[in-house]
């Protein structure tokens, strides 16, 4: 388990939730420190609290999670918060695309899709999603809900590489990270 991690504000639940995440040294590939949030999830508690804090800011009508650990992360939001939830898809996933961004992450690059007929035009958008690293993938979320006529009112993210300085890829964007490495 990570010592590092450090939790941006909340009580003891989060505090340990934040025990709870994985250093993995060069994973997927030689030279990244992949930062796992699995044992997060699959603690009850810290589960829980992650999901709670997650939603707390309550200010949107729909939530936006990004395949995959987003998708996990988001539905349960939604669910906790009472709206609906929208998956922003990787290539060849969707059968009606409405609209597509492509972007690069800490270890490549990568393409996001909306699905059509997902998203209407006025609705408050929180993006939801694992891990905020370079700021690619929440950048190309927040374009792909701006071209569809949404506010997007900011994302939440578990964990912030600090290092790698991705808000710098969303400026003036509300950006709220419950645990910072
Ligand atoms: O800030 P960024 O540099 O964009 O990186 C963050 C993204 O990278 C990881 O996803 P990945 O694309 O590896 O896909 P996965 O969730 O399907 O494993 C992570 O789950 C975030 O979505
Ligand atoms: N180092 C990392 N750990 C976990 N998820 C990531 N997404 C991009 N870089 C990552």
């Amino acid at each position: 388990m990570d010592a590092s991690v450090s939790v941006t504000e909340g009580g003891p639940a989060l505090k340990r939730a934040a025990g709870l995440v994985r250093e993995v040294p060069d994973f997927p590939e030689p030279g990244v420190l992949f930062r796992d949030i699995g044992p997060v999830l699959a603690d009850p508690d810290a589960f829980g609290a992650v999901v709670h804090a997650l939603g707390r800011r309550g200010d949107f009508d729909v939530v936006v999670g990004v395949e995959a650990r987003g998708f996990l992360l988001g539905a349960a939001v939604a669910h906790a918060c009472g709206t609906g939830v929208v998956g922003l898809r990787k290539p060849g996933k969707l059968p009606a695309v409405a609209d597509r961004v492509d972007y690069d992450l800490e270890y490549g690059t990568a393409t996001l899709e909306l699905p059509a007929d997902a998203l209407e035009s006025g609705q408050r958008v929180l993006v939801v999603d694992d891990v905020l690293a370079t700021g690619g993938t929440l950048g190309a979320a927040r374009q792909l809900a701006d071209k569809a006529g949404c506010e997007a009112v900011g994302a939440a993210v578990v964990l912030e590489l600090t290092a790698l300085e991705g808000r710098a890829a969303v400026p003036d964007w509300d950006v709220q990270a419950l645990f910072t490495v």
